[in-house]
C-alpha cells in the first residue's frame, strides 16, 4: 500500500528523542541541516538516479558516471554551494568516480607536500577543475612496500628537468583511480635520483594528457586495468595503468615541502620529517574511519528495518508470525553491528580532531605527535574497514534470501566497500605498523619516556599486569571503569607478551616476522581499546535529548561486551577476567539487547538516510517491502519478453532433440 508507514508501530515504540539523536549522529545541528538538504537535493533529482547500475555494461556505466560528475559540478556552481555542501552533495551521489581521487588525494597531496609557491600555482587550477588529478603511487609489482617503488625520476641539470621513466614492467603504475581514462594530471611517486644518487621515494606533479584533445602526452602509455569485483559497484571508477618512457617535467614540479632539488642538482632536506611524503595516506585513512560508520550504518539500517518487517514461524491463535527481529539470535548478530556503527562514528570524530591537531602542530614545526597519528589512522582504518566489510556481509545474511537480490542494496554496498580493506594500506600491513609503535613504546618505558596519547595506559603497565577485574554481578559490567580496566589489561598484556618473546631473538626483525601473528592480535586489542575508550569519552559530554544519552550508554556497553565475549579466549588466557566474569558479561549483553529492541527502528532512523541513498527495497523507510520487491522483479530486462533471447536458438532444438531421442 502506497503512502502507508508499515513501520509506524515500530516507530511509536521508541523511548528516546530520535531528532536529538540525528544531531548526535551528524555531529551538530548545522551538519544535520546541511546533510539533510544535500541528500534531499540529490534524491529529488532524476539525473542522479542509480537504481539501474547493476544492469549497465561497463562503457554505459562509466559514461553515466561521467555525466553525473559533470552535472554535479554544474549544480554546485549554479547553486553556489560551499565546499562543505559540495562535498556532501558528491557523497550523496554515491558513485565511486574520478572526482573522489581528485578531491580526496590529488588536492590533499599538493596541499600537504607542496611549497607556498606550488600551492599558489596548482590549487586554483585543481579547485576550479581546470585540471583533473589522481594519486599514482602503487605499481604492478609494488603496493604495500612503498620504499620498493621502481619508477625513476632523474634530475637532468643540463635542462633543469626531471626525467621520469618506468624501467621494468613491474614499475608500471597500476591501480590509481581516475588514471585510466580521465585524469589530466597525477601526483606520481618515484625514486628521486640526482647525480647518480638514489634519495628514495618522492612525489611529483605530472601532466599526463593534453588539455586540448585529452590524448596522452608523448612518452606516456595509459589505460584502464579492467573489470573489478561485482557488477556496477567499483567499475564506475577508471583504475589505471601508466608507463613513462623518459618523460620530462620541469624541476619545479617536484613537491618540495619535505625536500627539494636546487638548480645545481643538490638534494636539500628541510626540517620536516621525510614521512610527510606519506601524509596524504594519513589524511585519507582518517576519512576512511568515518566513512566506515556510514557504510556500516547503511547496511544496518537495511537489515534492521527488514528484520522488523519480515516474519517467520510462531503464528499462534490467529496472530501473525513473529517478526524476525524478535529472535534473540537475530538481535545478537544485528545489535552489535548497530553499536559498532555508532562506535565508529565517534572514534571517527575523535580521529578527525587528532588529525587536525597534528596538522596545526606541524605548521608550528612540532612533529612529536606524528607517530601517534600514523599508528591511530593506520590501526583504526584497519579495524573499522575489516569490521564493516564483515558487517555488511552479515547484514546480507540477516536479510535471508532477499538480501542476495541486488534490489536489497547489499550486494553492491559490499562490492564497493570491500576494497577498503586493501586500499590505503592492506589491513594486516597496517596493523603491523601499529604493532611496531606498541613495541617501540614498550622498549622506551625503561628510559623514563612517558607514553602519551592512546598508548598512555602503557605507562601503568606494571599495575595492568597485576590487575584483576572486580566485577561480581552482571550489572557491574555497565561500569565504564570495569570495561576500560579489562580492555587496557588485555591490550597491555598482549603487547608485553610480544615484547618478551621478541627479546628472545638476537635479530629483532627476524623476531618480528616470526611473531607477526601475535603482533597483529596485540595491535587489534589496542585498537579495540581505543574505540571503547573514545565511546566512553563521548558519553562524558553533555548530550541533550530525552533518553539519548541513556541509549548511547547501552550501545557503548554492547560494543564493549560483545567484543569481550567474542575475544573471551584473550581475556581469559591473559588472566584479566575470570570465566565467571566472562559469563556475567554475556548475561548483561542479553539484557542490553532487550533494551535496544524497542528502539531499534528509531536508532536507524537517526541516520537520516533517504531511500535514494539507501537504494534498498528491504530498507525502505515505509517498510512496504513485498509489493515493491514484486514490482521490481518485473523491471528486470529478462522479463521484457516472455520468451528470452537464445531460447529458440539453443533450447528449442535441444528439447526437440531430447524428445526425438526418447521416442527412438
Ligand atoms: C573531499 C574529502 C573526501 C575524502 C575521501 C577521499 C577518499 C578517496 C578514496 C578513494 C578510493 C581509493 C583510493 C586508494 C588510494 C590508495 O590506495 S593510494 C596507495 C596507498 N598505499 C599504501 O597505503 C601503501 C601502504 N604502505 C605504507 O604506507 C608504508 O610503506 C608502510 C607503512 C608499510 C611503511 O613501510 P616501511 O618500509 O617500514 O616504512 P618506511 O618508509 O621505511 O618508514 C618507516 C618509518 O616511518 C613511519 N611511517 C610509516 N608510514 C608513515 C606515515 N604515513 N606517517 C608517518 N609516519 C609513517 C613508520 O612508523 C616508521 O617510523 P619509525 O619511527 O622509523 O619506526
Ligand atoms: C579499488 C582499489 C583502488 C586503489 N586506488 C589506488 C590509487 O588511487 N592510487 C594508488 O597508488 N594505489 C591504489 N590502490 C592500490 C592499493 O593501495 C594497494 O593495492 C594496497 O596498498 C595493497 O598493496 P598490494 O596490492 O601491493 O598488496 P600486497 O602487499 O601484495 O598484499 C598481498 C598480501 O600480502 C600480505 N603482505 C604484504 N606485505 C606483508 C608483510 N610485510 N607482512 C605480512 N603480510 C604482508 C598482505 O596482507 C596481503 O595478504 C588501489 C587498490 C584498490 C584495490
Amino acid at each position: 500500500m502506497e503512502g502507508v508507514d508499515h513501520l509506524a508501530f515500530e516507530r511509536n515504540k521508541a523511548q528516546f528523542d530520535v531528532d536529538a539523536m540525528k544531531i548526535v549522529w551528524a555531529g551538530s545541528s548545522h551538519a544535520l541541516e546541511v546533510s539533510d538538504r544535500m541528500s534531499r537535493l540529490v534524491a529529488s533529482d532524476p539525473a542522479f538516479r542509480k537504481d539501474n547500475r547493476a544492469m549497465l555494461g561497463r562503457k554505459e556505466l562509466f559514461k553515466n558516471t561521467l555525466r553525473k560528475a559533470a552535472y554535479a559540478l554544474k549544480r554546485i556552481i549554479e547553486l553556489r554551494l560551499s565546499e562543505e555542501e559540495a562535498s556532501m552533495l558528491r557523497s550523496f551521489v554515491d558513485e565511486p568516480a574520478f572526482t573522489d581521487l581528485h578531491w580526496g588525494m590529488f588536492v590533499p597531496a599538493i596541499k600537504g607536500q607542496g611549497t607556498e609557491e606550488q600551492l599558489k600555482k596548482w590549487l586554483p587550477l585543481a579547485q576550479k577543475m581546470q585540471i583533473i588529478g589522481c594519486y599514482a603511487q602503487t605499481e604492478l609489482g609494488h603496493g604495500s612496500n612503498v620504499q620498493g617503488l621502481e619508477t625513476t625520476v632523474t634530475f637532468d641539470p643540463k635542462t633543469d628537468e626531471f626525467v621520469i621513466h618506468s624501467p621494468t614492467l613491474t614499475s608500471s603504475k597500476w591501480w590509481p583511480g581516475g588514471l585510466g581514462k580521465i585524469s589530466t594530471h597525477a601526483v606520481v611517486y618515484g625514486r628521486l635520483i640526482t647525480d647518480g644518487q638514489d634519495h628514495g621515494v618522492h612525489g611529483f606533479i605530472v601532466q599526463l594528457r593534453s588539455l586540448d584533445d585529452h590524448l596522452p602526452l608523448p612518452g606516456i602509455t595509459v589505460g584502464d586495468i579492467g573489470m573489478k569485483f561485482g557488477n556496477g559497484a567499483y567499475n564506475t571508477m577508471d583504475n589505471g595503468v601508466l608507463r613513462f618512457d623518459h618523460v620530462r617535467i620541469p624541476r619545479d614540479q617536484m613537491l618540495m615541502r619535505v625536500s627539494r632539488v636546487t638548480r645545481e642538482g643538490k638534494y636539500v632536506q628541510s626540517n620536516v620529517p621525510r614521512q610527510l611524503v606519506y601524509g596524504t595516506m594519513v589524511y585519507v585513512r582518517q576519512t576512511i574511519v568515518s566513512d566506515a560508520s556510514t557504510a556500516l550504518s547503511r547496511a544496518v539500517c537495511i537489515a534492521t528495518r527488514y528484520s522488523a518487517v519480515r516474519r517467520q514461524f510462531g503464528a499462534t491463535g490467529g496472530n501473525p508470525e513473529s517478526q524476525v527481529i524478535d529472535y534473540k539470535t537475530q538481535q545478537a548478530r544485528l545489535f552489535p553491528l548497530l553499536a559498532s556503527a555508532y562506535a565508529f562514528r565517534f572514534v571517527g570524530e575523535w580521529l578527525k580532531w587528532l588529525y587536525t591537531d597534528v596538522m596545526t602542530r606541524l605548521q608550528a614545526n612540532d612533529f612529536s605527535t606524528l607517530p601517534e597519528a600514523h599508528a591511530c589512522t593506520a590501526g583504526l582504518k584497519s579495524l573499522t574497514t575489516s569490521a564493516t566489510s564483515d558487517g555488511i556481509e552479515e547484514c546480507r545474511k540477516l536479510c535471508g534470501g532477499h538480501g542476495y537480490l541486488c534490489s536489497s542494496g547489499l550486494p553492491e554496498l559490499f562490492a564497493v566497500y570491500v576494497p577498503t580493506c586493501t586500499y590505503e594500506g592492506d589491513n594486516i600491513v597496517l596493523l603491523l605498523q601499529v604493532a611496531r609503535h606498541l613495541m617501540k613504546t614498550i622498549s622506551q618505558l625503561g628510559s623514563g619516556k612517558k607514553p602519551v596519547g592512546t598508548v598512555a595506559y602503557m605507562g601503568r603497565v606494571e599495575q595492568l599486569m597485576e590487575s584483576r577485574s572486580d566485577v561480581q554481578k552482571a550489572e557491574d559490567w555497565l561500569n565504564p571503569s570495569a570495561v576500560l580496566g579489562a580492555f587496557e589489561a588485555r591490550a597491555a598484556r598482549k603487547s608485553v607478551a610480544c615484547a618478551k618473546n621478541l627479546s628472545k631473538f638476537s635479530n629483532p626483525e627476524e623476531g618480528f616476522l616470526e611473531l607477526s601473528n601475535d603482533l597483529v592480535e596485540a595491535a587489534r586489542a589496542h585498537c579495540q581499546l581505543i574505540v571503547v575508550s573514545k565511546f566512553i569519552d563521548k558519553l562524558q559530554q553533555d548530550i541533550p535529548g530525552k533518553g539519548v544519552k541513556q541509549l548511547l550508554e547501552v550501545l557503548c556497553s554492547i560494543y564493549a561486551l560483545f567484543h569481550l565475549h567474542k575475544h573471551l579466549g584473550d581475556f581469559l588466557s591473559t588472566g584479566c577476567i575470570t570465566s565467571k566474569q566472562g559469563s556475567l558479561a554475556n548475561d548483561q549483553l542479553r539484557s542490553l539487547y532487550s533494551q535496544v529492541r524497542p528502539n531499534a527502528i528509531g536508532l536507524v532512523d537517526a541516520f537520516n538516510y533517504t531511500d535514494h541513498y539507501l537504494s534498498s527495497i528491504l530498507g525502505r523507510y515505509d517498510g512496504n517491502v513485498y509489493p515493491k520487491l514484486y514490482e521490481e522483479a518485473w523491471k528486470d530486462p529478462l522479463n521484457d519478453s516472455v520468451i528470452p533471447d537464445g531460447f529458440q536458438e539453443y533450447i528449442r532444438p535441444m528439447l526437440k532433440q531430447q524428445l526425438r531421442n526418447a521416442r527412438l
